[in-house]
């Protein structure tokens, strides 16, 4: 047996032994599950011990890294005093609750990203185990002290990574995390992180793999989807909605700029002028003009007052309104006593308030142009619904369903029991009735305990109870388990408020690109989060992206920032780097690039049409000509990446619109090996400098 293979099956041992206990933990939730059913019938209830909470969390994870290929355990790290530990993308325990393997975003786990040579935190040998599935395949060691390693083989973890056969969703970078993007990682979750640095540097893993760490080091109050990830559009959300699940994530929200406000799904751009427009703040001012005026198709007269009357009458109630902060759909009331006052006392009918002050949707203020609301419209419906208030609610009528305990009487605190198995545990409390998904229509994550007890909280809040505490069967990590709590009757108005969701961090990716009203979008949505931003300032496209970082903070409404360099790129070849660094401003450094090889070709040709078909690759054209070329409008590849990008008349790209330079260095900086260039005009000045 060759040293490699002695080494390799020293480790195979150890992931076997893993891989057993994750098994027998499998089987171990199973029962728990079962037990947590017949406890609940049985009562009365007794908390599930911490070992049980370990047991049923594994399992939640363990369903979804069972699709993860390459395997759960990643690393290996042996200390200069003998001490030695693998890595691996879950925290496993033996059964006499010694570690296994720890968790990647554990603090114990933070020297295999951090050590160097120069700095070796103790540790003597970084081994990256690549596995496919359970089984061991290859080795790379990395020692970090002077002295002599038994058994050291392979080298290069990273570039193994760099090089290996890509796919077309984006991987997680979990075994090859460098020191500076580790630190990012895990720098603090409160305020505001800026982590800035060039194209391929990482930023967008780092985004990610820092959504895992927030989970990790405070499931509780991130838990729940109260992480949201924004980047600039679905075909990049799509691209890279694979790595949390990859990392055993699935609890974090993903979406594109254009799909912010509920209900709409936008994808495509207004051409830049038009984007200019609708992105400036002044948007604001014109909003709420519209959302105070008549609306299309209301009635013109009402009994003595004629056309002219009602605009007067609008004008004194929108500043009846405003003097009171009183929101157009909260206006009705003033409405009917203003126009009241006008018709010398006499009653306003209800049918006339019901056409002329309807309560209004962002929607019905802005519809569609052509059927298709833009990316642009987005933060234009967002602000809507804040300039028009909450439509009055309809009266509530009293739930079909009923938690038993509830309606038997008044008390003063109560216990309540809420099965997170949903239809099971409920049909113990209203047997026969529909669960309260069911009938809201709402998706609530079964798998997730904190889900279950603000699920818990909102249906007794319903049922006129305030939750005041959670009682002795309570469980941190108690996936399928219940969710007992203690309650007190509430008055009745307060039940009736919506519990709303709310983000408690905020991570936006391609931040560079933010007009000022998506800002105002991004800062509603963030009122009470804590923010991670990720951007390029040379990449920045948008006709109003902002000149400076201070500039995009203060439009976020955010202050204090610490800021955290990416200084080295993983994505583009040096030779590719350093053209694509000719269209970029002076004043932005260029990046250093890791990554080996490449090749750069230029070439005038007669025909694009000719030429393109023979060339293989991603093409990427100006917008005008992507439909006739078959190929990807370069508005679309931001933050994307391939193998060999064909790229069509430079040119083109820069005259297209006010960023236009920029946006061709967006485009020169998406190929990971070859970039071929083709054009019929001359290259841009900048280009050929
Ligand atoms: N530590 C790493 N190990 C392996 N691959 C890495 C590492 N860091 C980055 N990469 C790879 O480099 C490429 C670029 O990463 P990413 O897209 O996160 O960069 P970015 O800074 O967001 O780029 P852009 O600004 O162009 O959108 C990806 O293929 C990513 O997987």
């Amino acid at each position: 047996m060759s040293d490699a293979e002695h080494q390799i099956a020293i480790e195979q041992q150890v992931v076997d032994k893993v891989y057993g206990r994750l098994e027998v933990m499998r089987a171990q939730a199973t029962e728990l599950k079962e037990e947590g059913h017949s406890r609940a019938t049985s009562g009365p209830l007794t908390g599930l011990v911490e070992r049980d909470a370990m047991v049923l969390r594994a399992a939640a994870r363990m369903s979804d890294l069972d699709r993860q290929e390459e395997g759960i355990v990643f690393g290996r790290l042996d200390f200069d005093d003998g001490d030695t530990y693998r890595i691996g993308r879950l925290g496993v325990r033996d059964e006499d609750r010694q570690p296994l393997v720890v968790d990647w975003r554990a603090p114990g786990a933070a020297p295999f990203y951090r050590a160097t040579p120069g700095e070796p935190l103790g540790v003597d040998r970084r081994r990256v185990i690549v596995c496919e599935g359970p089984k061991v395949v290859g080795l790379d060691d990395e020692v970090l002290s002077e002295k002599d390693i038994d058994g050291v083989v392979g080298e290069g973890a990273l570039l193994r990574s760099l090089t290996r056969k890509r796919d077309e969703h984006m991987r997680d970078i979990v075994t090859t995390i460098q020191r500076e993007q580790d630190e990012a990682i895990r720098a603090p979750a409160h305020g505001v992180t800026l982590i800035t640095g060039g194209p391929g540097t990482g930023k967008t893993q780092v985004a990610l793999h820092r959504a895992a760490y927030l989970l990790y080091t405070d499931r509780g109050k991130f838990s729940d989807g109260r992480v949201l990830v924004v980047g600039p559009s679905t075909v990049f959300t799509e691209y890279i909605g694979r790595v949390l699940p990859g990392l055993g994530e699935d609890n974090v929200h993903l979406r594109a700029i254009g799909e912010l406000f509920e209900g709409v799904t936008a994808t495509r751009r207004d051409p830049a002028h038009v984007a200019r427009t609708k992105g400036d703040l002044r948007m604001v001012r014109v909003l709420t003009d519209l959302a105070w005026d008549t609306p299309p198709n209301a009635p013109d007269h009402l009994r003595t007052l004629k056309a002219d009357d009602l605009a007067k009458a609008r004008l004194e109630i929108r500043k009846r309104c405003e003097a009171a902060g009183v929101k157009p759909n909260g206006g009705r009331t003033i409405a009917a006593k203003v126009l009241s006052e006008m018709l010398d006392g006499r009653e306003v009918p209800d049918a006339f308030l019901n056409a002329w002050w309807p309560p209004l949707t962002p929607q019905d203020v802005l519809p569609a142009q052509n059927g298709e609301w833009t990316v642009d419209d987005v933060p234009l419906l967002d602000e809507l619904a804040e300039i028009l208030g909450k439509p009055e609610k309809p009266k509530t009528t009293v739930p079909e369903w009923k938690l038993r305990e509830l309606s038997s009487g008044a008390r003063l605190a109560e216990t309540f029991v809420v099965s997170l198995s949903l239809n099971d545990g409920w049909q113990l409390f209203a047997p026969g009735l529909a669960t309260p998904i069911a009938v809201s229509g709402q998706f609530i994550d079964s798998n997730d305990y904190w889900a279950a007890q603000r699920w818990a909280a909102a249906i007794i809040l319903r049922e006129g109870h305030k939750v005041t505490g959670w009682n002795d069967g309570f469980d941190p990590y108690g996936e399928e388990g219940y969710v007992p709590v203690l309650a007190e009757p509430l008055p009745v108005a307060e039940a009736d408020e919506p519990v709303e969701d709310v983000y408690l961090h905020v991570i936006l990716d391609e931040a560079q690109d933010l007009s000022p009203m998506e800002c105002r979008m991004i800062a509603r949505h963030a009122a009470h989060a804590s923010m991670t931003i990720v951007g390029d300032l040379g990449q920045a496209t948008h006709a109003l992206a902002v000149e400076s970082w201070p500039e995009l903070i203060q439009r976020l409404g955010k202050r204090e920032v610490r800021t955290l360099d990416l200084p080295t790129g993983y994505r583009v070849p040096q030779v590719i780097a350093d053209f694509a660094a000719r269209a970029l401003a002076p004043e932005i450094e260029p990046t250093r690039s890791f990554r080996p090889g490449g090749t750069l070709e230029i070439r005038q040709v007669d025909d694009l049409a000719a030429a393109i078909a023979q060339e293989s690759g991603a093409v990427v054209a100006p917008d005008h000509l992507a439909a006739s070329f078959n190929a990807i409008p370069v508005s679309q590849v931001k933050g994307l990446e391939y193998d060999r990008v064909v790229l069509v008349e430079p040119a083109d790209i820069v005259a297209a619109e006010p960023r236009g330079m920029n946006r061709l260095y967006v485009a020169l900086t998406r190929a990971v090996a070859e970039l071929v260039i083709l054009h019929t005009k001359p290259l841009p000045a900048n280009l050929t400098r």
